[in-house]
């Protein structure tokens, strides 16, 4: 008979023990589903039609489910009824039987309630481990099948309908624990990703420079891919290892000492592949870190394809360079490959080693091993080869996604600002105010070579003037501005507005500024431009971009404007944008002689006029005379404070 009443034993018992624990479980769910719905934090879904389809098609499988429980006697237990097996098994059968009903019941029971009161982002994780679990069994179930058609004599049709609803199981299983997994991931790839976003806007701008954008671009973009590519394989591998497991009980029935073998070697393989794939991982990082390189390489090619177009004899020598980063990448990916290749192979092979050692070697080993035992483990083993290429293959993927995780958190440690929240503060903008720079100081920490230090700088000037920062190049201007601003945090002194020292992360709110790099997004981000339409107009006007561009709802209808024009649309910007202090590095370095006047002459003094304080860093000495303070620089030091001369 196919299951004795002493082998049956053990496994009864586990099936009792495992069974009652699963419905156990189960009631818990029920209970905190319940508790879910009397405190109104779920609601009821019915999801109309498509809810009643499910409803019906989850009727069918537990009824298939059932009968199938109902005929297990008849079928695997030598034609016997329900009665005849609680009188002639050990009490453990009818245990077991017990539990997988209440089980079945409890479970199912929790499924509808979860199904039709739902929560919100709920993740439901036990139905979709217990669906993963369920299919991995049903998997095993149905080679235990085929196993048993191809030892009876008799007839297969009984056997035929479990085959069927095993199957059912396995696919419907499979499809709804892939169903929620990709919803499940996307969600938190999602919120990573979101999470990640927001961290970086809240971070300050000096602490960006420091970790450098090329790191923060990969995190969001290929970690935050790799990891959630790799949770759907690594949910696969656990079914796959249910399967696997299911397997063994199984086998376990037929010979213990197979069992015992299989088991080694699986482990031993699974040892294997742990440590090749150790080796393979420090070369693929390897590679890895030579792409960088050449995706900087990338970078320059397509940044500086104009410099490259025009000079073959720079085209040949850029050429030579990244070819030469290629040729490295090759060399180091070959290396990583060939290793991934053996791991694969390792991985790959684990079956039929088992296979190989139980059929040849396990007869010499143990005696009493029949031929029976034999093809039942060989049929086994070459069921399971894709679980268990599929757990082997899980192995590379955790890897991979501890990795990426590290690499993510430590970018999400790195950006976390320790005053990120001060970020959030919306503090009231005077309309007027009084600066005073007191012992400013500052030195970039990144610098590699020499260190470059601005200060200690002590200046004072406020709404109504026009302050002038001049000095010759790399004398330190930008980076003073950036300091005012607050883009960078002084390493000692402070930015004293209005008689308070006021937080660096505050300091931007007051300003309106267009730096050398500015960055002209599509769309006029934070402005309220409803109603200044005419506003607008007239400005397009003047500023002689009238026919270039048209902004409708605040979108432009092109960004594709010369440098010249590109600052322009800035200034109207920072116009728009109506704050106290307007800052602008080397402004009219890009406009032509007759605007370079305008906005000397005319602008600027209409913006005082207003009652704005305006910083312009320029090397126009023509107009330094209609500044009220000139600030020049050297070095870093503010050399003179220059009283200004009228132009002539
Ligand atoms: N991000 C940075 N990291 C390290 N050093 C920097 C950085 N930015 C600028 N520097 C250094 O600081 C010095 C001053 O640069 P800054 O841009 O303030 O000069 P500048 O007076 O505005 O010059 P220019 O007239 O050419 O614009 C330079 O010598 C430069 O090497």
């Amino acid at each position: 008979a196919p299951l004795d009443p002493a082998s049956a034993n053990g496994v009864s018992w586990l099936v009792a023990a495992v069974g009652g624990l699963f419905a156990l479980l189960s009631v818990v769910m029920i209970f905190a589903t319940l508790v879910g719905v009397v405190r109104k934090t779920r609601q009821f879904t019915g999801n109309g039609w498509q809810g009643l389809q499910g409803f019906l098609f989850s009727l069918v499988l537990v009824g298939a489910l059932g009968s199938g429980l109902y005929f297990v006697p008849d079928v695997f237990m030598d034609g016997a009824s329900w009665s005849e097996v609680s009188r002639d098994y050990p009490p453990s059968t009818m245990y077991a039987l017990y539990a997988i009903v209440a089980g079945i019941a409890a479970f199912y029971l929790q499924f509808l309630l979860g199904m039709y009161f739902a929560r919100p982002k709920e993740r439901r994780i036990f139905t979709i481990s217990t669906f993963s679990v369920l299919s991995g069994m049903s998997y095993a179930f149905v080679m235990f099948i085929v196993n048993m058609a191809l030892a009876s004599d008799g007839s297969k049709l009984a056997l035929g309908a479990y085959f069927i609803l095993g199957l059912a199981f396995y696919v419907f299983g499979q499809k709804l624990v892939r169903a929620q997994l990709t919803r499940l991931t996307n969600n938190m790839l999602f919120a990573k990703r979101t999470e990640l976003i927001g961290k970086l806007l809240k971070t300050p701008y000096y602490k960006l420079e420091d970790v450098g954008s090329e790191k923060v671009y990969t995190s969001l973009n290929n970690d935050t891919e790799t990891i959630s590519g790799a949770i759907g394989m690594i949910v696969i591998g656990i079914t796959s290892s249910v399967t696997i497991i299911t397997s063994f009980v199984y086998l376990a029935i037929s010979s213990l000492w197979g069992l015992g073998m299989s088991f080694a070697m699986v482990l031993v393989a699974a040892v294997l592949l742990i440590v090749a794939n150790k080796s393979a991982n420090a070369k693929f990082n390897a590679a890895r870190d030579t792409q960088n390189i050449f995706f900087k390489y990338i970078n320059d090619l397509l940044g500086g394809f104009k410099e490259l177009y025009l000079n073959k004899a720079r085209r040949n020598d850029f050429q030579e360079d990244i070819v030469d980063s290629c040729e490295q990448y090759r060399t180091k990916r070959i290396d990583a490959e060939l290793v991934g290749a053996n791991v694969y192979f390792v991985g790959e092979l684990v079956a039929f080693v088992v296979l190989g050692g139980l059929v040849f070697m396990l007869p010499a080993l143990v005696s009493g091993v029949t031929n029976a035992t034999l093809s039942d483990y060989v049929l086994v083993f070459l069921f399971l080869k894709g679980p268990l290429d599929n757990v082997m293959n899980m192995i590379p993927r955790i890897s991979q996604v501890k990795v990426s995780w590290k690499r993510i958190n430590d970018i999400s440690e790195q950006i976390k600002a320790v005053e990120s929240e001060k970020m959030d503060i919306v503090q009231e903008i005077p309309s007027d105010v009084q600066l005073e720079l007191k012992d400013l100081q500052f030195s970039y920490k990144n610098a590699e070579n020499e260190k470059f230090s601005v200060g200690p700088i002590n200046y004072a000037f406020g709404t109504g003037e026009i302050i002038f920062i001049t000095g010759g190049n790399g004398s330190g201007k930008s980076t003073l501005a950036k300091l005012i601003t607050g883009l960078y945090k002084p390493d000692q002194g402070q930015v004293i507005v209005n008689g308070e020292a006021m937080d660096t992360e505050h300091l931007g709110q007051l300003f309106s500024t267009v730096f050398t790099d500015y960055f002209l997004f599509d769309k006029m981000y934070g402005i309220e431009h409803q109603g200044k339409e005419d506003v607008i107009d007239e400005y397009l006007h003047l500023l002689g971009v009238e026919d270039k561009l048209k902004i409708t709802d605040g979108v432009f209808s092109t960004t594709k404007l010369s440098t010249g024009q590109k600052k322009r649309i800035a200034l109207l910007i920072s116009y728009l944008e109506d704050r106290p202090v307007y800052l602008f590095d080397e402004w009219a370095a890009d406009q032509d002689p007759e605007f370079r006047q305008y906005f000397y002459e005319e602008l600027l003094p209409e913006m005082k006029a207003q009652g704005k304080c305006v910083i312009a860093i320029t090397h126009d000495d023509r107009y330094f005379g209609l500044a009220d303070k000139v600030i020049k620089m050297e070095q870093g030091q503010v050399v003179e404070d220059a009283e200004p001369v009228l132009a002539v």
